[in-house]
Order: C-alpha cells, then sequence, then structure tokens
C-alpha cells in the first residue's frame, strides 16, 4: 500500500524508516540467517526479534502501561501458562469459532485471508482505477468508486460466505499472478500440541491472556476482601496462527499482550472516577457512520457520548479515556487515533459493545488496542463447565427478600461411611455446584435417580468425579429469606498489543532534518526512549575518560539510562546516530569541562544546546526525565551554548 503519513510535513519515506529499524537493530525477522541456508524447511513469517533498542523501548512502553493502569488503578496482576488445555478453550468457544477466513491460490498454493484480500484489491482498484490509465485499470466510474468505498468501509462486518459472494461479484484475484481463489473456508489461528510422553492430553498455546485471568477470578476475588468492582491484569505473550502475515510486527505470530478485565456489577456499570475523563474528547468513528459507507471522525466529549449511548456506559468510556491518555503518553501522534466501533456482526456473539483504538501508519488504520464489553459470558460458561461458582455475593441494600432456591443436601449418616476420607471433598464439591448447575443435576437425579459429580479436588485413589444416588442426596427448591444478592459479574476488556503500539510509535516518532534527508530522528518520549542521556567527549582524549565515567556512574545512580559514545566519529556524527536511536538528551565534554567543570546538554529535537556545571545539568536532566520541568524551565538556570552547534553537520 502506497505510504501516506506525513511527518512534521514531510512524505513519510517507508523505505528510509525500515532501514532505520533494521540498521539500528530496533527488531529483526527471527531465524534470518536461516533463510538462505540449504534444505531450510521452516516459515519464519510472522517471527520478529528484538535488537537493544526495541527491547529496551517495549520494556519501556510496558513500564508505562503498569504504572498507568496497574498501579494507577490498584490492578491486580496475575501472570498465567500459555500452555492451555483444550477442554478450557472449548468451554471460552475459541476451538469452535476463534477462526479468520481463508481462500486459497490453487494454482500458487498461497493462502490468503479473506477479507484482507477484498480489501487489497478494491483499495489498490480504487488507488489506480481514479486515474484509469491503462487498459488493465479503466477509469472507473462514480458509482463503483462508491460502492468500493461503501464496502470497504464495513469490511469487518461481513462472514466467510459473504466475502466469498464479493469475491465472486467483484472478480477479485490474488493479487500475486492474478489467479482465482476458493471460496472461504474458516481457518482456526490456534497453535495446537499435546503435553507430557504419552501426548495424550490436547493443549493450545493460549491466543490472548485473558482466559487465565478469569479462572483466576474467585482467588482475586477473595484477595480483594470480597470487593467489587475491581480489575486484574496481565502481560504475557500470546499466539496465534495467522494465515498470511506480511505487514512486519503489526501482524505476527507471537507477541506480547497487555490485558486488563475489568469486573463489574451489570447493573451499575457507572465508574468513580468518570468525572477525571468525562472532558476528554475522543475522535469517533462510531458504527452507523460506517453503516453509511463513510470514514468521517466525529469529536466527542467522552461525557456526551456515553449520554447520547454512543457509548454504551461509563466504565467503558473510562477506560476508552485512559487508553486514549496512554497512548499519547508513549508518543502517539493524535491526529493518527481513532476509536472505531465494532459493527454488529464483527463483535463477538456475547458482547455487547465494542470499540478498537486503531492508529494509522504506513500500512494503513491498525487496531492496537481493542477495547470490548464482554458482558458475563466467559466466568459463565466456565463456571458451567466446572460447577465452580464464578460468581459475587453482596448484601442487598433494599433488606432481605423473599425467593426460592435450589439447595443440594447430603444424608450426613451414609456420606462418612461411604466417603470416608473422601466425604469432605464430596461435601464441598456439593457446596460449590451453582444455581443453574443444581437445577440440571435435579432433573438428572429425577429421571436417572444417580448423577455422577465432578470433584473440586481429586480423591484419595486419584478418581476427581462421584456417584452420588437418590439416597444419599436430595436437590429440592426450598423458600428463604435473601439477605445477599448473587451475580456474575460483567467483563470490561482493554486489550493492549505491545507489539503494535511499539511499531506506530515508531512511525508516528519518525521525521528527517528539514536540511538533510539523511539525517533521521526518532523524537521518542523521555518516558519510553530506550537510553535517556548520551555522553559524548569531543575527542577521545584520555583526559575526557574520567569526567565521562563519573558522569555515567552519577546518571546511573539517579536511575537514569545512559551511553558513553567516545567513537573517533565527529561529534555530529555521534549525534546523529543517536537521534536514530531516540536518545532525547546529550551531555557533551570539551576542553572547557576539563578547566571549569562545565558540560553542555543538548536536547535531540531543536538541537539547542545549554551550559552549566556538573551538577546543575544533572539536577535539569533528572528533571527533564521525572517531568518535572520542561526545557524552557530548565533554561532560567542553564546558559544559552551554541559552539558545537556548527560541528553537528
Ligand atoms: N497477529 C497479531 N500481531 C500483533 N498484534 C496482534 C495480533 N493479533 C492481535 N494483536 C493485538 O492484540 C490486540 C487484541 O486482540 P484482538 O483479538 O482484539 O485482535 P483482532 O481483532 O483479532 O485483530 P485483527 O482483526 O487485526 O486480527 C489487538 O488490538 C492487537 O493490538
Amino acid at each position: 500500500m502506497a505510504p501516506s503519513t506525513t511527518l512534521k510535513g514531510d512524505q513519510f519515506d517507508c523505505a528510509q524508516f525500515e532501514a532505520l529499524v533494521k540498521r539500528r537493530f530496533f527488531f529483526s525477522e527471527s531465524f534470518e540467517i536461516y533463510r538462505t541456508a540449504p534444505n531450510f524447511q521452516g516459515d519464519n513469517r510472522g517471527l520478529y526479534d528484538y535488537g537493544p533498542p526495541g527491547c529496551a523501548l517495549q520494556t519501556n512502553i510496558v513500564d508505562v502501561w503498569r504504572k498507568h493502569f496497574v498501579l494507577e488503578e490498584n490492578m491486580l496482576e496475575v501472570d498465567c501458562t500459555v500452555i492451555t488445555p483444550e477442554t478450557v478453550l472449548k468451554t471460552s468457544g475459541h476451538v469452535d469459532k476463534f477462526a479468520d477466513w481463508m481462500c486459497k491460490d490453487l494454482a500458487k498454493g498461497e493462502y490468503l485471508r479473506a477479507d484482507h484480500l477484498v480489501e487489497n484489491v478494491l483499495q489498490s482498484r480504487l488507488a489506480s482505477g481514479a486515474k484509469g490509465t491503462t487498459k488493465k485499470d479503466p477509469k472507473l466510474d462514480e458509482a463503483t468508486i462508491k460502492l468500493y468505498n461503501e464496502i470497504l468501509a464495513q469490511i469487518d462486518n461481513y462472514d466467510g460466505p459473504e466475502l466469498g459472494q464479493l469475491i465472486k461479484e467483484h472478480d477479485i484475484r490474488n493479487p500475486d499472478g492474478n489467479g482465482e481463489v476458493q471460496p472461504p473456508i474458516p481457518f482456526n489461528l490456534m497453535f495446537r500440541s499435546t503435553v507430557g510422553p504419552s501426548a495424550a492430553a490436547p493443549v493450545y498455546l493460549r491466543p490472548e491472556t485473558a482466559q487465565g485471568q478469569f479462572l483466576n477470578f474467585r482467588k482475586l476475588l477473595e484477595f480483594n476482601q470480597g470487593a467489587m468492582p475491581f480489575a486484574s491484569a496481565s502481560i504475557g505473550k500470546s499466539y496465534r496462527n495467522e494465515i498470511s502475515p506480511r505487514s512486519g510486527l503489526l501482524r505476527v505470530r507471537e507477541f506480547l499482550m497487555a490485558e486488563i478485565e475489568y469486573y463489574v456489577d451489570p447493573d451499575a456499570k457507572e465508574h468513580e472516577r468518570f468525572h477525571e475523563v468525562t472532558s476528554l474528547e475522543l475522535p469517533l468513528l462510531a458504527k452507523q457512520t460506517q453503516l453509511d459507507g463513510k470514514t468521517t471522525l466525529r469529536k466527542m466529549s467522552i461525557e456526551d457520548a456515553v449520554k447520547s449511548k454512543t457509548i454504551d456506559n461509563e466504565t467503558l468510556g473510562y477506560f476508552l479515556g485512559r487508553i486514549m491518555l496512554f497512548l499519547l503518553k508513549v508518543g502517539v501522534d493524535p491526529s493518527k487515533l481513532r476509536f472505531r466501533q465494532h459493527l454488529d456482526n464483527e463483535m463477538a456473539h456475547y458482547a455487547c459493545d465494542c470499540w478498537d483504538a486503531e492508529l494509522f501508519t504506513s500500512h494503513g488504520w491498525i487496531e492496537c488496542v481493542g477495547c470490548a464489553d464482554r458482558s458475563a459470558y466467559d466466568l459463565t460458561v466456565h463456571s458451567n463447565f466446572t460447577g465452580y461458582p464464578l460468581t459475587v455475593r453482596e448484601l442487598l441494600q433494599t433488606g432481605p427478600i423473599r425467593v426460592e432456591v435450589w439447595q443440594a443436601l447430603l444424608d450426613k449418616k451414609l456420606v462418612g461411611p461411604r466417603f470416608k476420607r473422601d466425604a469432605k471433598v464430596v461435601q464441598d464439591s456439593v457446596e460449590a455446584l451453582a444455581q443453574p448447575v443444581l437445577e440440571k443435576l435435579a432433573a438428572d437425579l429425577e429421571i436417572n435417580g444417580i448423577i455422577t459429580l465432578d470433584t473440586i479436588k481429586p480423591l484419595a485413589d486419584g478418581r476427581s468425579a462421584v456417584e452420588l444416588s437418590k439416597d444419599l442426596l436430595t436437590i429440592k427448591k426450598v423458600a428463604h429469606l435473601q439477605t445477599t444478592r448473587q451475580y456474575t459479574p460483567n467483563v470490561i476488556e482493554p486489550s493492549f498489543g505491545i507489539g503494535r503500539i511499539l511499531y506506530s510509535v515508531l512511525e508516528h516518532t519518525y521525521w528527517h532534518r528539514p536540511q538533510d534527508a539523511a539525517r533521521a530522528v526518532l523524537s521518542l518520549p523521555l518516558a519510553v526512549a530506550p537510553t535517556k542521556v548520551l555522553i559524548v567527549p569531543l575527542s577521545a582524549q584520555p583526559q575526557f575518560v574520567p569526567i565521562t565515567r563519573r558522569l555515567s556512574s552519577r546518571l546511573r545512580a539517579l536511575g537514569i539510562s545512559n551511553n558513553i559514545d567516545s567513537s573517533s566519529a565527529s561529534i555530529g556524527k555521534r549525534y546523529a546516530r543517536n537521534d536514530e536511536l531516540g536518545t532525547p538528551l546529550g551531555i557533551t565534554v570539551d576542553f572547557d569541562t576539563v578547566v571549569n567543570g562545565s558540560i553542555t546538554l543538548r536536547d535531540r529535537d531543536s538541537t539547542a544546546q545549554l551550559r552549566g556545571s556538573e551538577d546543575d545539568v544533572l539536577k535539569a536532566v533528572k528533571s527533564l526525565v521525572g517531568g518535572n520541568e520542561s526545557w524552557e524551565e530548565i533554561a532560567q538556570y542553564l546558559k544559552p551554548f551554541s559552539t558545537l552547534e556548527q560541528d553537528e553537520s
């Protein structure tokens, strides 16, 4: 796709940008040197390694994320396993439904993601057909342009058969070779394996961190002393066997996710900190706008969006606001951010509203954060399958009320002698049964006279189920005065793809100096820049060595990452190299330093320089890194300096 991002008034140059990322080793393809090795059978598409600046940038983005969400909101962080039993993902719906529609080009033996195929072909027809210079690309008429734009505006709304219809109707072919493609079929995106030498137990690599959080809900609620609402959070790798990963870090098969699950009473989706975000203006692309075939953004305050029900509820609105603040903090360009509402077909069947934070890059608009109201779906299905209540019990505000509930009673005189050491486990397993499970078991017991109950812990002989007959167990409806209310929380889930954010930030902060297209800069914010300070001695003179070492050690003691560049390159070249790495500050040590101890501080973006004593400059650096003072403020106590500026060219 043609690059159309503009930065600081210049045309974004995709090739130059990619060369920088590679040259400075932010990231690169995994197993790269094997690609050309003889008989290499592997497929390394969608797999990437991060180099030193990429690692540091990722760590810093995650660090800002943790402070912005986990610490700021007292979220309960968990770290769960990647390897997940099939049963868990069958229950969550992933085994049956976590699939994309795929077309095969039989002639080429290529697999293509159906929605991406339609999107790419129509977009390139629009791009070349607007000019209509060749026979192959005749000028498109107004009606076709309108139709293509309408299809593109709701491309995520089509299911497989509908995509198949579009492919047929518009004669869409594989752009690589122009071959016809087969009708779309679903392809499950999860990587499957087995555990243990017997290979009997099927497992998957998790496609999201969410399920591990849901399964620990009960323990998290207890940890939180039963108080609602609350959030859990998790940062970890997820795996998706993408059909055709082609857009670098944006579509990979292994990626770092940071996910929040906010558990809230379904009848009270207000948020106590909503007032903090009400006046924030979000660039919204609502469902109706897309259905009208348009992509016009509407700026709306969060307060108005929630009031008008454009955004379903306060909690969802609150998180969209917090997501925007986070993205801006790590360096996203606000003019390249939008929140797009999911269309009905695109949204999971259980979700009631869903918005994606999308960032504009040279690959078009890319979803970087999904924010969905998943209702009570996940906790309910896991609870129903396991019989383990994933619910909340709260005192009724209205006082006691009379209700009918299912009650299970074990005959204590019989249970002890029959189950001996296992009697307590059996008793606890019966008590853990949720109401819908009890209702079903009551019917089974009535019909069969016996039921099989999965126990919450293994029994002494290793089994994990017992049979209970009518003489032992009675399940009946009883009336009682209810003083508490039990409900399954709804879950609001902001889900971040760290790699997509990192890549977009690199694109958004990339530009080059107007006087020289070869001098590229990454204006990464101080908070996420891989290295905060570059220390450069004017030359390789030995007298500078103890000074640069001391400066480095003092900065380390302040917790500020730094790097000494005492290579023989000119000072301008050394600064240029570090501008490409996004290093925001530079300290220069020169002959005056040896005489009077003064050093120079350079600002990456403006190349402005200030001079002062070592103590004053380090104080200024600490202030800048901590976000306590701006460049203009430190200029009040440091002196302007310009001599070195000429050396930079
Ligand atoms: N293949 C991938 N590579 C990198 N990041 C991804 C990938 N798939 C998902 N993500 C990230 O995880 C986040 C949450 O995942 P979600 O399931 O909502 O994505 P998705 O809707 O499947 O994405 P897409 O439609 O682009 O495939 C996304 O917003 C994105 O940042």
